[in-house]
């Protein structure tokens, strides 16, 4: 049985999906991209883009009752790896920033996100 979670500060879905769901273990969220749940807004530059993604990840594992420690395994879509370095670098200060452990990580280049943003990030949560 899986729940759905649902949040104001997270964008809402673009199409047929849920935010995320919670497995009871463990919990999925769906691929985030940096829309502001707040203005509908979308930054400019990858680092900031990146940023939101991962600040709506965030969100939706709070609803949960997570946090970013429970993070054991996220997947990076980047619409040009030439931002890779940029990607790494932010996504590494906001692992840091919240004193949680680095998970296991897929990133891959994609030839288009939707509403053509610069990256989408989706995680896996466990409930320790
Ligand atoms: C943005 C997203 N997660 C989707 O599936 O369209």
């Amino acid at each position: 049985m899986s729940y759905e979670i649902s949040t104001e500060n997270a964008p809402a879905a673009i199409g047929p999906y849920v935010q995320g769901v919670d497995l009871g273990s463990m919990v999925m969220t769906s691929g985030q991209i940096p829309v502001d749940p707040k203005t509908g807004n979308v930054p400019e530059d990858i680092a900031a883009q990146t940023r939101q993604s991962l600040a709506n990840v965030k969100a939706i594992l709070e609803k949960a009752g997570l946090g970013v420690a429970n993070i054991v395994k996220t997947t990076v879509f980047v619409k040009d790896l030439n931002d890779f370095g940029t990607v790494n670098a932010t996504y590494e200060e906001f692992f840091k920033q919240h004193n949680a452990p680095f998970p296991a990580r897929s990133c891959v280049e994609v030839a288009r996100l939707p509403k053509d943003v610069k990256i989408e990030i989706e995680a896996i949560a466990v409930r320790k």
